[in-house]
């Protein structure tokens, strides 16, 4: 890196200068991990969970548990291994300031366990993170008997949540709230209705509902944990139980972070290969395989090793009107491609997409347009056109503080020369070492 590059926080991407054959240990799932820390915590016995991702997102959730009374002790010859200890009488520690950065989980999913604090807890982040939807997690707390104060602007991080009475947390209840703008809404209420002593019902209001798969998740993990999430007509169910996972989880790879390097093998050529890649899965990245075969990547999996490979010969279909709803953080990777694709693309169903770290479709759009594709929003997504890769020019792209608008760069810089990414070191939120596992990827050719 020049020092004028250092100086301006940019890192030039690497160019593939010839067929990618790399073999990419993904770590642990941002999702699978932080609601492992929770369901933890909210049991009895300490749980050991295995392969947690150790990023900024994880990072901040194990700091808000501990200021709740949580002990999540790392493993010392290992640090993707993490013991979680609930608190002795099972009661959270409240009079405490939770810092949620930018992560989504956090700010979704802690505020939900403020409800068994034994005092107010004050939620702060990012100034970034102050843009994200929070009000209707907060009515539904509200709905159960919280009392929240902004400290901001209404709806929005900073707030405090004033937990409910002892008497109120023994009621059946039953709430309702728009999700529309992200789905960490009901999960945030289901992982907390887990440990309710009565019956919880959270009905979703609204016309439309991203990442149902988060939400399967969320009842799969709470079904771990030995509870019970049902559903029926927008409505949601957690009778009351006891709340305790087994006492070792292993997490699988994060699925999604997969899909920069599985989808540069479809950029630049050849074959990557991931390894560890789970049978099935509720990950939302188990949809990528079909993603990536529909771009025309030759997709194959290996039953006995779990390895997953994809290889690609430089060229990329496009998608045509293309439903992404049930995964829309896999967007800003599929809008690489697409912009690097031979035909149209229309990705649908990802309209709260303009409610994630950043908006990222004014974002992905700015960014196609500034290296020469072509890009436009919709009411619900994005169109993204083809355009001959003879018309596309190295720049300095922005990553607005999110890290799959940089991993997106990263992928145009596979192809397009001199493509440089301010902070790229944003990619820390869901992985460690982004840097160097695309160097290496791209480094390690063919002979
Ligand atoms: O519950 C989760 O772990 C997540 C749910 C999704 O949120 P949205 O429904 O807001 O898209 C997803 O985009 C996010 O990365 C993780
Ligand atoms: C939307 C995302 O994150 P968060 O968990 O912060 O919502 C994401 O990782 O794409």
């Amino acid at each position: 890196m020049t020092e004028l590059t250092t100086r301006e926080n940019l890192w030039e991407a690497p160019l593939a200068c010839g067929p990618l054959d790399a073999t990419i240990e993904v770590p642990g799932s941002k999702s699978l991990s932080n609601r492992y820390l929770v369901l933890a915590a909210l049991g009895s016995n300490p749980v050991r969970l295995e392969g947690l991702l150790r990023s900024r997102d994880t990072e901040l959730m194990m700091t808000a548990l501990e200021q709740l009374g949580v002990i999540c002790e790392t493993d010392t010859s290992d640090e993707t291994v993490v013991t979680v200890v609930p608190p002795r009488a099972g009661e959270f520690r409240g009079n405490i300031r939770v810092f949620c950065g930018l992560a989504g989980t956090v700010m979704r999913f802690v505020p939900a366990l403020a409800l068994y604090a034994d005092g107010p807890v004050y939620f702060d982040g990012d100034n970034q993170a102050y843009k994200r939807p929070m009000k209707p997690l907060l009515d539904g707390l509200e709905q159960l008997g919280a009392k929240i104060t902004y400290e901001g602007i209404k709806g929005h991080l900073p707030f405090t949540v004033i937990p409910p009475t002892d008497y109120q947390l023994h009621e059946d209840k039953h709430i309702s709230i728009d999700s529309s703008a992200s789905s960490q809404f009901i999960s945030g209420l289901l992982l907390a209705s887990a440990r309710w002593d009565g019956e919880i019902t959270v009905t979703h209001t609204g016309k439309t509902l991203p990442s149902m798969p988060h939400i399967r998740m969320t009842m799969t993990d709470i079904a771990t944990a030995g509870g019970k999430a049902t559903y029926k007509h927008k409505t949601w169910s957690v009778p009351t139980h006891t709340v305790q996972l087994p006492s070792n989880i292993v997490i699988e790879p994060d699925l999604s972070n997969a899909a920069p390097f599985l989808g540069a093998a479809l950029i630049a050529g050849g074959t990557v290969r991931v390894p560890r890649w789970p049978s099935s899965s509720t990950q939302p990245g188990a949809l990528l395989p079909g993603y990536l075969r529909d771009f025309g990547g030759d997709v194959t999996f290996d039953e006995d090793t779990h390895v997953l490979s994809v290889t690609g010969n430089g060229s990329i279909e496009g998608l045509g009107t293309y439903d992404l709803s049930p995964a829309g953080e896999i967007a800003p990777s599929l809008a690489a491609l697409a912009a690097l694709a031979r035909e149209d693309s229309t990705f649908t169903g990802i309209a709260h997409l303009r409610g994630h770290e950043t908006d990222r479709l004014a974002a992905l759009t700015t960014e196609i347009n500034r290296f020469g594709g072509r890009a436009e929003q919709t009411m619900d997504g994005l169109t993204i056109h083809a355009v001959s890769r003879d018309n596309l020019h190295g720049e300095v792209m922005e990553s607005y503080a999110d890290h799959r608008m940089a991993t997106f760069a990263a992928m145009i810089g596979l192809v397009v020369p001199h493509t440089c990414i301010r902070h790229i070191e944003t990619t820390k939120k869901t992985i460690p070492d982004f840097v160097g596992m695309w160097t290496t990827m791209v480094g390690h050719k063919n002979d």
